[in-house]
C-alpha cells in the first residue's frame, strides 16, 4: 500500500489488484500496462529489444496491418524467419464479420484464442466454437476457415511441416483447462501440452504456470527454438546475459541455445504459452 504523504518515506503507488478479480482470464494480454507508471509518458521509451539470439517484443511496439488473405483482420507478426526462426508467430485481431485465410501449401497452423470467440469450420465436420483459452491445430493443407462475428484476438503459430516417415498429424481442438498436468521432474512449475506428444508432431505448445517466487531450476541451453507469450503475471526473464522485467502481453523470441531462465514475481500466478520444436533430428 502507498504510505500517507505525511510519513516522510518514499512510497510507490500500490499495485491495482481489482482488475484481476473482475475481468475474464487473459484480459491483460490485450489490455496490458504499457510501461511502468513513472516511464509511460517518456517519449521513445520501450522495453522491447532485438538481439541476435533473442527478442523481447512488448505491446507498445506491436504494429498491426491487414493480414494477407484474411478479411477484416489486422495482424502483427512478432516472430518471423527474418529473425532466424523456422516459424512465424503473430497476433490476429479479428473484427466484426471477419474470417481467416489459409496458410501456404504444406504449412501447419495452431491458433489460440486470447480474447473473444471464433468459429472453426472445415469441409468434413460441423463447426466448432473456440472461446478464450481454447485452441485448434490445423494440419498442413487442411482446408478450414475461422470466422468471427464480433471480435477476437488470436495468437497464431505457423511453420512448414517436417514429415517423418508415414506419420501424419490430425485436426486437434481443445482448451487449456482440459489438458492434464504433466510430470516435470526436477522443476516446480505446472506443465500442460496442447498437442499430442507423438512423433507425428514436429512442435508442441506448452502452457507453463509458476506461483510467485517460483523459478526454473534448469538454466536451460538447448537446440530448440521458442516463441513465448506471457498470458498472466509478471516476473524476470533471463535471456543470455540480460535480465528483463516482463508482464502479461509480452512476447519473446528465443533462438537455439540462448541461455534462458524465468522467475515469477508479483502477487499472482505467471502463465506462459510456449512454442517448442520437438521430435525431429536437428541434422
Ligand atoms: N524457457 C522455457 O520455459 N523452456 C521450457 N522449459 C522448455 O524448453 O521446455
Ligand atoms: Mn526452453
Amino acid at each position: 500500500k502507498a504510505s500517507k504523504s505525511d510519513d516522510g518515506f518514499c512510497s510507490a503507488p500500490s499495485i491495482i489488484q481489482s482488475d484481476e478479480k473482475t475481468k475474464p482470464i487473459y484480459w491483460k494480454v490485450t489490455n496490458p500496462t504499457l510501461s511502468p507508471s513513472h516511464l509511460q509518458d517518456l517519449p521513445g521509451y520501450t522495453r522491447s529489444v532485438y538481439k541476435r539470439d533473442h527478442a523481447l517484443i512488448t505491446p507498445e511496439s506491436h504494429v498491426y496491418s491487414p493480414l494477407p488473405d484474411w478479411t477484416n483482420t489486422l495482424g502483427a507478426y512478432l516472430i518471423t524467419p527474418a529473425m532466424g526462426s523456422h516459424f512465424v508467430m503473430y497476433f490476429a485481431k479479428m473484427k466484426e464479420m471477419s474470417s481467416s485465410g489459409l496458410p501456404p501449401k504444406d504449412i501447419e497452423r495452431l491458433v489460440f484464442v486470447v480474447e473473444g470467440a471464433v468459429t472453426l469450420t472445415n469441409t468434413s465436420s460441423s463447426s466448432t466454437k473456440l472461446t478464450v483459452d481454447s485452441y485448434a491445430y490445423l494440419p498442413p493443407n487442411f482446408h478450414h476457415s475461422l470466422d468471427c462475428a464480433e471480435s477476437a484476438t488470436l495468437v497464431v503459430f505457423e511453420r512448414r511441416y517436417q514429415h517423418l516417415g508415414s506419420h501424419t498429424t490430425e485436426l486437434t481442438v481443445g482448451s487449456t483447462d482440459k489438458q492434464p498436468l504433466l510430470e516435470t521432474p526436477g522443476e516446480v512449475f505446472e506443465l500442460r501440452k496442447l498437442l499430442p506428444v507423438s512423433l507425428a508432431y514436429d512442435f508442441n505448445i506448452h502452457i507453463m504456470d509458476f506461483q510467485p517466487g517460483e523459478f526454473l531450476n534448469v538454466k536451460e541451453v538447448h537446440y530448440n527454438q521458442h516463441g513465448l507469450l506471457l498470458l498472466e503475471g509478471q516476473g524476470i526473464y533471463r535471456l543470455g546475459d540480460n535480465w528483463y522485467p516482463v508482464q502479461s502481453g509480452d512476447v519473446i523470441w528465443m533462438a537455439p541455445f540462448v541461455p534462458q531462465w524465468y522467475a515469477a514475481l508479483g502477487k499472482t500466478r505467471s502463465r506462459y504459452l510456449l512454442y517448442k520444436d520437438v521430435n525431429r533430428n536437428p541434422l
